[in-house]
């Protein structure tokens, strides 16, 4: 057939072909997309238009996106032209709107900050754009980034991009959903409390939380930056463990170290990684590269949901086959922890959130905390006894007491010493345990209807714990809600208000992605992707075989 341009006919086959090609690209694994990039199959332009339209499409569903970058054609025109390749030429990255970027407003979900000029440039972005990456859209976060409730007066709710009516998690929850939602096949957020594990987790994709500072955190925006006992890490989310290897791998190096010599200079330990599976063998069988690994599906606090405890024995079972030996674990009493944690992190008794807030429009999902946290300190130690009686929940009631904070120096250095002793029990267990690292929920349930996380916030105790403890844990996306899921929620306790309320949110979850979490200890961030990556790999080749 002869086609004439300019007929209906040879647009039709363009826009074809086009829309193909789009399907292709989006298709790429992370190391197909990179090594079509590296070959020159594919150019920085080609990817970074593709990726531009799919996430202004997952943005329309899910209002992720809070600005475009706006020099990121310019960007890749540029990289294209370059002779010389980094390692992530051409990878369109996402970034957390917190992340300093000068010319974009840095706001934290607060109104008020959104006029603050931005001078210096994030050194994760900066060492990303010298690998070669192109930063290409900011993603929405909640105000204050301190709940998984993505919602904030400035720019909005996010929803969840396989429910728009439940949350995608938070407070990296637009980057959740923009990579859930396949916009973003690599992204960059920060963890407090949870705030990379939770948002990876609830909307579908997989993150690392580094420890110890392994990553820079120069160029971060948070509302308690005086606050140094427990610390916010910055790291890598994305569609797959590829992703978070290589942007580990490709920041860990003598330019991050330079920008920010606070950051210790341990460059990615590829022999712990390397997949290649000659290598591997000869590992394992002279290293006796077979690990203990812990698990648990109850953390003494909360028991979780039938699809997050079948997601960890499912991950145990891959383990197992995979020649690694699972013992249970029970963590540290998690009470203690939380305390500890809810005591640090409010330890002005939460006046620094109050003083920004007073300036904002304090979002729906904060109104009741916010109340709770204007109250005197003596009428919220009374609350939080009868708010126990009430609810029968421990952590409503922590949070209560805990978070009127401390009152003198010496309390603070009290804090200080106790979190060191509960770090040294913890240590303590895992060693009679003979523990290489742990896999358990990735939280105590998945992603509830937008506007309830006040309802649910005690689930928190799965992810806080290893900020408190400043070990590496990273989540990966393991599974899918079903229906026998549901149904077994039938075994589920109905005793206190917080297990009343998983169960109630639990309807109509079907079909909700469900993540594990892998933990080692800190400086461990080679191992947990590594371990990550073999669960991923098993979790792969079981699915195509049940394609077959
Ligand atoms: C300041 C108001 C909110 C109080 C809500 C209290 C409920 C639970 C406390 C901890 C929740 C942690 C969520 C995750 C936060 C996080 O990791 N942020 C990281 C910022 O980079």
């Amino acid at each position: 057939m002869r086609i004439r341009t300019g007929s209906a006919a040879f647009c039709g086959v363009v826009a074809a072909v086009y829309i193909s090609n789009q399907v292709r690209i989006l298709s790429l694994s992370f190391k197909e997309l990179q090594a079509e990039l590296q070959s020159g199959k594919l150019s920085a332009v080609d990817v970074l238009n593709v990726y531009q339209i799919k996430a202004l499409e997952v943005d329309k569903r899910t209002n992720c996106i809070t600005e475009l970058v706006q020099d990121s054609e310019e960007r890749a025109k540029q990289l294209d032209s370059d002779r010389k390749k980094g390692p992530l030429y051409g990878i369109p990255v996402s970034i957390k709107e917190t992340y300093t970027m000068p010319g974009y407003p840095c706001t934290g979900g607060m109104m008020f900050y959104f006029d603050e000029k931005v001078t210096e440039e994030n050194v994760l972005v900066q060492v990303l754009k010298k690998q070669g990456a192109i930063p290409f859209v900011r993603t929405n976060v909640p105000q204050t980034l301190m709940t998984f409730e993505c919602s904030n007066s400035l720019y909005g709710t996010t929803k969840n991009p396989y429910d728009p009516t439940r949350i995608p998690g938070g407070s990296s929850g637009g980057e959740s959903a923009l990579i859930g939602g396949g916009g973003s096949i690599l992204g960059m957020g920060g963890d407090i409390g949870g705030s990379l594990r939770i948002p990876a987790h609830m909307a579908g994709c997989c993150s690392l939380k580094p420890s110890g500072g392994r990553l820079s955190r120069k160029g971060q925006n948070m509302f308690n930056k005086g606050e140094t006992l427990v610390q916010p890490q910055t790291g890598p989310m994305a569609a797959e463990v590829d992703g978070l290897v290589n942007c580990m791998r490709c920041l860990l190096v003598p330019e991050m170290f330079n920008l920010d010599p606070a950051v210790p200079p341990i460059p990615f330990r590829e022999e712990v990684i390397w997949n290649h599976l000659l290598l591997r063998m000869f590992l394992d069988i002279y290293r006796e590269n077979k690990l203990t690994i812990g698990f648990y599906i109850d953390d003494g606090n909360i028991k979780a949901a039938p699809a997050c405890q079948r997601a960890v024995l499912e991950v145990k079972a891959i383990l197992e086959s995979q020649g690694h030996t699972l013992v249970p674990f029970k963590p540290v009493d998690v009470y203690r922890m939380a305390a500890l944690f809810l005591k640090s992190v409010f330890a002005d008794g939460g006046k620094s959130y109050l003083n920004v807030l007073d300036k904002d429009i304090v979002d729906n999902s904060l109104r009741r905390i916010m109340f709770a946290f204007s109250l005197p300190n003596w009428f919220r130690k009374l609350f939080s006894y009868v708010a126990k009686m009430i609810t029968k929940d421990q952590f409503t009631s922590i949070l209560l007491q805990s978070g009127c904070g401390v009152e003198s120096v010496t309390e603070y250095w009290d804090l200080a010493i106790n979190i060191e002793n509960y770090r040294a029990d913890f240590l303590k267990k895992w060693r009679n345990h003979k523990l290489d690292a742990v896999i358990c929920p990735g939280f105590a349930f998945t992603a509830v209807p937008s506007g309830r996380v006040t309802d649910v916030s005690g689930g928190v105790t799965y992810t806080n714990l290893y900020n408190l403890l400043d070990y590496t844990a990273g989540t990966l996306k393991v599974t899918n809600v079903t229906q026998a899921d549901l149904d077994n929620f039938q075994h589920y306790p109905s005793n206190t208000w917080l297990e009343k309320n998983i169960k109630k949110f639990s309807e109509g979850s079907k079909g909700l992605p469900v993540g594990v979490q892998f933990v080692g200890l800190s400086y461990q961030e080679e191992l947990v992707l590594r371990l990550m990556k073999d669960v991923e790999t098993c979790l792969h080749k079981n699915k195509l075989k049940e394609e077959l």
